[in-house]
């Protein structure tokens, strides 16, 4: 464990701190061994581009429950911020890293220990590999606690040799389901007759998998076995030692933004791979001409477009593709924007969670349809995962094709839209899809 001072100082929300921040270039791939060992807190971020951060350790802690989470770690993280002073390039630079609860309502119980509302972490030590190359970043609250940490760690990871790729799983030794097949056709039907009567129009349903495992989960062997299964999709751990680790393949974008630029996209809609390239063009004809398909998915793009349009300059949908996956294809628009003011990627982030491709439409009564149907509790699943910086720029996926594990124990969470015509036992078949980036990763 770093011991050179504790954990870190956190940061309230009245006391404010100073951040410290060296960075030096690294010449090793050895980077992984940041994770090993004691610490508070571990995470791991990597984008489609291939960019990778990797982090330990708590240099500032920022947490918030209630409606107005994602203002009030907006306020923390301000004070920490104005009183940082970083030497090095700007994409070794700090950042928070973190998420939020799908509900503002969420109580961190099992599997969820040591993940509230909203918890962000500023890791007092990390290494970003990007184009520009493979940067270690130390942060302190003195300037000699922060090159201190950064030359010892310089040393310890270029005097590890590059550890081969872990191609072991842990092994599946029992699976319990939430909701069995029955049960979700009775839930389907149940959320069809709300749409009948005209109180929903959508609502994304979604099931729990409980996997017990034959030898502990190595966490970030099975993201870089994810990373290379699903390249193009996102990478993420979040982990605690006194709690659960958080991790997933998601294939979503919720909001990028740096300066007043903004990417995001819809993504709702899905179909199996097939066995042959003519097969997987004959399930997206199907989903590309398919009524219910192109209506679940419109309802996400019109969300999205609504929720945005008052931060915005300029606003672009672009036209809809297909997103292939190595199990699954989605359909997906992108959609981007530019920003009338200066505003924070947080803002964004709370404007758009939850878009219809995890709540539903309209979102209150999609809400009270997943609070009175799903029997557990959501915690981060299909929530915003993702980091932000000093200039309130930063970068989030939803927290989707994604498990929480706990000791032997991988939770894993996955859900479909149900829209008028849905038929409960195709959208069981979706869901089924979607559990498997992860599930396959542990047999
Ligand atoms: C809710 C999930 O997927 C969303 C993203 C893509 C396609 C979806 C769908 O076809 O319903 C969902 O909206 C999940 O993976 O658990």
């Amino acid at each position: 464990m770093d011991r050179s001072s504790g954990e870190g100082r956190l940061t309230g929300e009245t006391e404010s701190v100073d951040l410290i921040s060296r960075s030096r270039e690294l010449e090793t791939a050895a980077f992984g061994a940041v994770l090993e060992g004691d610490t508070e807190s571990r995470m791991q971020w990597a984008t489609p581009d291939g960019h990778e951060i990797v982090g330990r350790g708590v240099a500032a802690r920022f947490t918030a429950t209630g409606a107005d989470r994602f203002d009030r770690i907006r306020t923390q993280a301000r004070r920490a911020f104005d009183g940082l002073t970083h030497d090095g390039p700007d994409h070794a630079r700090p950042r928070a890293f973190g998420g939020f609860s799908f509900h503002d309502g969420h109580k961190a119980a099992p599997p969820w220990i040591g993940f509230g509302a909203a918890s962000f972490v500023v890791p007092q030590l990390f290494v970003t590999r990007t184009d520009d190359g493979t940067w270690l970043t130390a942060v302190g609250h003195r300037v000699d606690e922060a090159e201190d940490r950064l030359e010892r760690w310089h040393d310890r990871l270029t005097d590890l040799p590059v550890t081969r790729n872990d191609e072991t799983t842990p092994g599946v030794a029992a699976t319990r389901r939430t909701t069995s097949q029955a049960t979700w056709t009775e839930q389907v039907e149940a959320a069809l007759e709300r749409i009948d009567d005209g109180r929903l129009t959508k609502v994304v349903l979604a099931q729990s998998l409980s996997v017990d495992l034959e030898d502990p989960i190595d966490v970030p062997a099975t993201l870089e076995r994810l990373r290379r299964r699903y390249p193009n999709c996102y990478g993420f751990q979040i982990g605690h030692d006194a709690g659960g680790t958080f991790f997933g393949a998601p294939p979503e974008r919720l909001v990028s933004k740096r300066g007043a630029h903004v990417e995001t996209e819809a993504l709702a809609g899905s179909v199996p791979r097939g066995d042959t390239p003519a097969e997987d063009e004959a399930h997206v004809e199907r989903m590309r001409a398919d009524a219910k398909f192109q209506h679940e998915h419109g309802l996400v793009v019109d969300a999205i477009r609504e929720q945005l349009a008052p931060f915005a300059r300029e606003l672009s949908v672009s036209k809809q593709t297909i997103r292939r996956l190595a199990t699954i294809q989605h359909l997906r628009t992108p959609i981007e924007a530019t920003l009338e003011g200066d505003r924070h990627v947080l803002e964004l982030v709370e404007a758009l969670h939850p878009t219809p491709a995890v709540g539903g439409v309209p979102p209150e009564a999609a809400w009270e349809t997943i609070r009175d149907t799903e029997p557990f509790d959501r915690g981060w699943y299909a929530a915003p995962v993702g980091w932000f910086d000093a200039a309130g720029d930063g970068e989030f996926a939803v927290g989707l094709r994604s498990g929480v594990a706990t000791g032997e124990t991988v939770t894993l969470f996955a859900g479909n839209g149900i829209v008028a015509d849905s038929d409960p036992d195709e959208e069981w078949d979706e869901v089924q899809l979607k559990f498997r980036p992860i599930l396959d990763e542990l047999r």
